[in-house]
């Protein structure tokens, strides 16, 4: 489903987040988000996602105005993410960790009978999918950073959005995992998701991507496929300040 904002704004006291960001992106593609520190990208994930609200500008999906959306409606709507800090809960295994994002009471509020167990197989799935289900019954606290990293896109997939926000994807991953990951994108994307991602780490943004779009001082500059972006000006300008 396709992702666009019209002129979004958003300010914090005196700093300029999001300076008119008007963006679209691809239904169906592996798009990302690129730019320098402090460009805005994570706040307009936040605003995307009705995590912040923004101060001005028209942000819609699949054709509907989300703008002012709470983030579970937004999520509803199809629209899941991930964090750069990555949210799992510490002291819940793996498995509760999974089948805590798709119940709306949390554990407390849980599920019975078939469906609690068409659940479990659902979330063992995504767990056995993404390499990880080996740790199922491990508390998310006692996982490596990579791990947790997975564990969180476990549960994000498990609201079987039809769009996936990843913030910094391939943050403090060891190289092996890494990898992993971009084949992960690559399949789910295969299977019809469309991706949006941002990321410091130009090697998997390169090699992933389909359409990029270049953040600087809070609206984009620049915006193509990877052979392209790799050799914009401005995109090196706004990186290296040539
Ligand atoms: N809650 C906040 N309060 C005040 N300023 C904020 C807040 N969130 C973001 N900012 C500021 O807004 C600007 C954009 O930040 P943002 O985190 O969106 O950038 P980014 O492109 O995601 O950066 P990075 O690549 O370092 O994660 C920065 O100047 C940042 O300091």
């Amino acid at each position: 489903m396709s992702l666009e904002t019209k002129d979004v704004r958003k300010a914090f006291g005196g700093v300029v987040a999001l300076d008119g960001a008007t963006v679209k992106f691809r239904e169906g593609q592996v798009n990302a988000l690129i730019g320098p520190n402090g460009s805005g990208k994570t706040t307009f994930f936040n605003c995307v996602t009705g995590m912040i609200r923004a101060d001005s500008g028209q942000i819609t999906y699949a054709g509907q105005d989300i703008t002012r959306k709470a983030p579970h409606a937004i999520a509803r709507a199809g629209v899941g993410r991930t964090f750069q800090l990555c949210r799992v809960f510490p002291r819940m295994s793996a498995l509760d960790n999974v089948l805590a994002a798709v119940r709306p009471g949390g554990l407390l509020g849980g599920l019975r009978g078939a469906r609690h167990r068409a659940e479990v197989d659902r979330a063992r799935g995504w767990l056995t999918r993404l390499g990880i289900e080996h740790l199922i019954d491990v508390e998310a606290r006692n996982m490596s950073w990579g791990q947790q990293k997975l564990l969180e896109l476990a549960g994000v997939l498990m609201g079987e959005p039809a769009t996936v926000l990843l913030d910094e994807p391939a943050g403090g991953v060891n190289p092996a995992l890494l990898d992993r990951i971009g084949t992960l994108v690559r399949e789910l994307n295969a299977e019809g998701r469309t991706f949006v991602i941002v990321e410091h780490n130009m090697d998997l943004v390169m090699s992933i991507s389909d359409h990029i779009v270049v953040f600087d001082r809070g609206r984009p500059i620049a915006e193509g496929p990877p052979s392209l972006i790799r050799t914009d000006e401005r995109v090196l300008g706004a990186y290296l300040g040539v």
